[in-house]
Parts: structure tokens; C-alpha cells; sequence
């Protein structure tokens, strides 16, 4: 009888830590007849989390730094409901100072079990600026993840109320959907009410680090009007944020006043939210973006907390018409002269990127980033690959996030099948997720990542064993799957069928082919146990291989 997936945890070597797995135990057994065991990477936090908020795991090993302090949280404006810290004076206790340091934190050595690689590829690649973080010492419930090309490609699931509709229980509630199915991190974008509230309830149930748009909550702080936005205002909401614990923050500095007239000739204008903000009020004061002007006292107050920015693409094309255009590339330039801004200050970043691109354009826009930004990650929505699919765009979407993956994308944002239409529900973030897990898991595959190689290979012998239970618990929806399975075919008994209701008995390809082999093992070697030792001598490495264009 199959066991159910469980929770198990590895230990550190170097500090005193426990990463979670979800292992699967299958039916199939090794040489010694004991079950052939998968840990899987897992999102989900504590189990049976609720809503009143879950462990700070983290406390210690920030507190333990002494870099950092609390401060008396009757003087901030937090909304929170702890007390914030804050660097001591002259302090940058941010993780990618402490990689150049040459420091290994307890951060890093959990994210070097969770990946499955040495600390050492870890530090190698923070000190260098190619993967990230994210984690604001003020949001100590999250667990450590990293966002790099070199590491697993990463999902974020965007949620948050509008104007039109706005309740917090509904808020946590797609949090917990978003990470049962696997988000790596989350972004709360409301833009209703109770903004500091919904994010504070988010945060202090969060496992996943969580991302805002700050200029969001400026803009419903002066009055929804962007000609009254000041750097004042955005300067006073970030540090509120910051100190609440949001572990990135979107900031659309790169859209210059010099790049909006290159938007004239567009289909669809600027369809960021952020940008189309940044772009009234630059041309109403015909003055520069202040997030641009004022970027370095921005990356001050972000190393203060270990905020890592992700320089938001406020010109990002938004059909397929205006894909890869002079107004998209020209932000992308800037937004490299940022990346230095920030490594400069010793804050983290990552750099966002499209959109609506067709497939024979999104290679361009890894080549562009890696270039122009000196590696720093990218971060993409989607990209949805064509416009007439209303209603399906996390199809559209998840078809360019998989190629934009293979080329190197460290993390995609998903996009449900709401977008253009509506404010996602729980339903759709699922569907959005599940998308853009495959996405993801596509992306691994192509760039020869040995545990994903591992995990299709498993459900591949499960399938051509017909052992049903491992295919479901391999999969990535296993409700959907068995559910789907028993539609037809609901009595006990099938779950040792070697066919099912596709051909039925007599024409199972699957059960004649294995008949075959049986029959003569010489005529046909058994492939899987081939493909099998091919991984093995793949050793220790996390890449078969790498996609030569990104990574020479
Ligand atoms: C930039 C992208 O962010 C997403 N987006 C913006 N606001 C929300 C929200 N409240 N909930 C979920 N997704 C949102 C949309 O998909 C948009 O295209
Ligand atoms: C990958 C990603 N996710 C979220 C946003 C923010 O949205 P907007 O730019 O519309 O304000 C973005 N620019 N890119
Ligand atoms: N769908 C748009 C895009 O592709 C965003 C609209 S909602 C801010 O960026
Ligand atoms: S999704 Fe809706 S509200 Fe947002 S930009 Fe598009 S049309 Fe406007
Ligand atoms: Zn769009």
C-alpha cells in the first residue's frame, strides 16, 4: 500500500537548521527491497499554518548577527505587529554584503540544502550579483530561497484586493493556495483598502518572502491623483513597508521622461501600473522620475533592511505588436545603469522583464538583460505569446515563461486566467500556479537540472509499470489526477490495471511493449535503467547542461 507524501527536514552541517522536503515513498523498490523514496522542494511552511500568524525562524539567526536592532515600534508607522529592526549605524547586514564579505550565513546554508549544491556555488554566485536572497530581516517567518539561473527556475504568484473588491481572510486565503501549489514567493499588489493591514496579515503568515509595489500604496496614500506623488511621500511608505518586512520591493526608476515619447507609435501605450504612474507624473511636472533621480538614497534606506530591489520594466510591451521595441530596450539600458546603483550600496537586485512577446522574440530579451545588467536576475511575466486568448492567458503565458526559463530567466510571475479581465480568485491563483509550475519545471529540464531529470524520470517508470499511485503522488496536481483516473474507471481493482480507459485492455500500447520486453529481455535492453545510469554519472553536478548562449 502506498504511503501519503510526508514532511521530513535535513539538518545543517554548519548551523543549527532543519530545510523541509516533501517525500514521496513509491511502491517501486531498490536492489536492497526497500521503497524507492523522492524528497521534493517544498514551499508550504509549517503544517496546518492557520491565519494568526506562524513561527519567526529566523529571529535568532538575525539577532545573532548583531548588525541589526529593534527599535521602539510606538515610533513607526508600520501597521505591523512586531517590533522592526534596523541596521546599526554604518551596518549593510544584507546577504549579498555578507557573500562579498566572503560570510556564510545560516540563509545560505539553507538555501544550499533546499538547492541541493555545495554553499560554496551559493556564495560564488551572491558575491557576483547573479542570484539573490530575498529576506528582510524583518520578516523572519519566511524561509530561505535564492533566485538565480544557476539554481531551480522560481515562481511568484501575484495576489492582493482592488478597489473593487477588498477582504484580508480572502487575501491570506490565496496566500496558503499560492504556496500549497508551490509559489516560491509572493506579491501582495493591492490597490483597495486596508493596503497596510492585508500586507501585514500576509507577511506574518508568509513562508514565501514576500514583494510589493510601493508606489502603489503612495499613490492611495496622496489621494489617488500621481501628479500629487512625491519622492516625500514614496520615501515615508517604503520605510513603513521595509519595516513591516517585505523582502522586495518593484521600483520603477529605469522609465526615464527622455524614453515617453518613444511609446507614440505603440498599440497598446504603457501598460504597466507602476510605469503608466511614474510616466503621468514625470510629464505633468515635466521633470525626471523621482525614483530615478533619488535612486541611490532609495538603495540606502533598502540596506538598511536587506530589501532587495527588483527594477520594475514600467515600459515592458503589453501586445504583441509593440514586443521588444526602442521604448522597452531603452528602460532595459537604464534599468543596467541601476544594477550598479545597487551593488554599489550592497543591496540586492533583480530585474523584471516582459510581458507580451512572440516566441521568435523572447531569446532577444534574455541576450539584452544578461548584457546590459551584468547578469543580475531576471525576472519575467510570462511572456504571453499571443493576444486572442482572453480567459486562457495563463496558457498564452506559460507558453513563453517555459522558453524564457530555457534561456535562463532565474524567476517567472505567473499570470492567471483572469488577467485582462479581472481580480484573480483562489481558483485562478491555482490554475495560474499549476501553469506556471510546468513552466518552470520545463525550463529546469531543458537547462539539464539533475533532481528534475530525477523526478520525470520516476514518473515515467511509474507510468510504464502502471503503478498508479506513484504517478499520482509524482504529479503535480495528484487530486486532479487520481480524480481524473477514477472517472471512468473508480473500483479499487483499476489501481492495479495495467491499461486504462484511454484504450482499454486489448489496445494498451504500453501493456503490450512491456509485455514484449518481458518476453525477451535481449530483444529489447531495458532503457530506463540506461537513462538511469546516465544521470548517475552525471554526478554531483546540478546541470547536465547549460545553455551555452547564457552561460558560456
Ligand atoms: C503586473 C501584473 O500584476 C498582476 N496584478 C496586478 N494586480 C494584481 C492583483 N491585485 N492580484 C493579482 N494579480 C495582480 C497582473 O497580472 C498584472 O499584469
Ligand atoms: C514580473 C513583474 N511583476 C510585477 C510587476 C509590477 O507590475 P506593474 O509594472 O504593472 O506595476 C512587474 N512590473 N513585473
Ligand atoms: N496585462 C498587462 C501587462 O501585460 C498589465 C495590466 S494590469 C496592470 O503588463
Ligand atoms: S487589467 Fe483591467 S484595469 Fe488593469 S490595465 Fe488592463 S484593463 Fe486596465
Ligand atoms: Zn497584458
Amino acid at each position: 500500500m502506498s504511503e501519503q507524501p510526508s514532511k521530513v527536514y535535513v539538518n545543517g552541517s554548519l548551523f543549527d537548521i532543519k530545510v523541509p522536503f516533501r517525500r514521496v515513498v513509491l511502491d517501486e523498490l531498490d536492489e536492497n527491497s526497500n521503497n524507492v523514496k523522492l524528497d521534493l522542494y517544498d514551499t508550504t511552511g509549517e503544517d496546518s499554518p492557520g491565519n494568526s500568524g506562524i513561527t519567526p525562524l529566523r529571529q535568532r539567526w538575525i539577532s545573532n548577527r548583531d548588525d541589526t536592532h529593534a527599535i521602539d515600534s510606538d515610533k513607526t508607522n508600520t501597521g505591523g505587529s512586531v517590533p522592526p529592526r534596523v541596521a546599526n549605524k554604518g551596518k549593510r547586514p544584507t546577504q549579498y554584503g555578507y557573500a562579498k564579505s566572503g560570510i556564510i550565513t545560516p540563509e545560505m546554508e539553507f538555501v544550499a540544502i533546499r538547492e541541493g549544491v555545495d554553499v560554496g556555488i551559493i556564495l560564488e554566485e551572491l558575491s557576483k550579483g547573479r542570484a539573490i536572497i530575498p529576506l528582510n530581516i524583518n520578516h523572519p517567518e519566511a524561509e530561505p530561497m535564492i533566485i538565480g539561473s544557476r539554481f531551480l527556475v522560481k515562481v511568484n504568484a501575484n495576489i492582493g484586493n482592488s478597489s473593487v473588491s477588498a477582504n484580508i481572510g480572502d487575501e491570506v486565503t490565496k496566500l496558503h493556495t499560492a504556496i500549497q501549489w508551490g509559489a516560491d514567493t509572493v506579491m501582495d499588489l493591492s490597490t483597495g483598502a486596508d493596503i497596510a493591514l492585508t500586507r501585514d496579515a500576509i507577511l506574518r503568515n508568509s513562508p514565501v518572502p514576500i514583494g510589493t509595489v510601493p508606489i502603489y500604496e503612495t499613490l492611495a496614500r496622496v489621494g489617488g491623483n500621481p501628479v500629487n506623488l512625491s519622492f516625500e511621500a514614496f520615501k515615508e511608505t517604503m520605510i513603513a513597508q521595509a519595516m513591516g518586512g517585505v523582502d522586495y520591493m518593484t521600483i520603477h526608476a529605469g522609465l526615464r521622461l527622455s524614453h515617453i515619447p518613444l511609446t507614440i507609435p505603440r498599440v497598446t501605450g504603457i501598460v504597466s501600473r507602476g510605469g503608466s504612474i511614474m510616466a503621468t507624473w514625470a510629464l505633468a511636472h515635466h521633470e525626471e522620475n523621482f525614483l530615478y533621480s533619488n535612486f541611490a538614497e532609495i538603495c540606502e534606506i533598502a540596506s538598511t533592511f536587506d530589501v532587495t530591489i527588483s527594477l520594475g520594466d514600467g515600459l515592458r510591451p503589453g501586445s504583441i505588436a509593440d514586443a521588444n521595441d526602442q521604448a522597452q530596450f531603452a528602460e532595459l539600458a537604464t534599468l543596467g545603469e541601476l544594477v550598479k546603483i545597487c551593488r554599489a550600496h550592497d543591496v540586492q537586485v533583480m530585474v523584471e522583464g516582459p510581458g507580451h512577446v512572440p516566441i521568435n522574440r523572447i531569446a532577444e530579451n534574455v541576450q539584452k538583460e544578461v548584457e546590459l545588467c551584468d547578469e543580475a536576475p531576471f525576472y519575467t511575466l510570462g511572456p504571453l505569446t499571443t493576444d486572442i486568448a482572453p480567459g486562457y492567458d495563463h496558457i498564452t503565458s506559460a507558453i513563453g515563461a517555459a522558453l524564457i526559463a530555457s534561456h535562463g530567466t532565474a524567476m517567472l510571475c505567473y499570470v492567471t486566467p483572469k488577467e485582462h479581465l479581472g481580480l484573480p480568485n483562489a481558483d485562478d491563483v491555482k490554475e495560474g500556479m499549476i501553469a506556471y509550475k510546468i513552466a518552470a519545471h520545463a525550463g529546469d529540464l531543458s537547462k539539464g537540472h539533475l533532481g528534475a531529470a530525477q523526478r520525470d524520470l520516476a514518473l515515467s517508470r511509474a507510468r510504464f509499470d502502471f503503478r498508479w499511485e506513484d504517478q499520482f503522488n509524482l504529479s503535480l496536481d495528484p487530486q486532479k489526477a487520481r480524480a481524473f483516473h477514477d472517472e471512468e474507471l473508480p473500483a479499487p481493482a483499476a489501481k492495479k490495471a495495467h491499461f486504462c480507459s484511454m484504450c482499454g485492455p486489448k489496445f494498451c500500447s504500453m501493456a503490450l511493449s512491456q509485455r514484449l520486453k518481458t518476453a525477451d529481455g535481449e530483444l529489447l535492453k531495458d532503457p530506463m535503467a540506461e537513462k538511469s545510469a546516465q544521470f548517475v554519472d552525471g554526478g554531483a553536478e546540478i546541470y547536465l547542461s547549460m545553455p551555452s548562449k547564457v552561460r558560456p
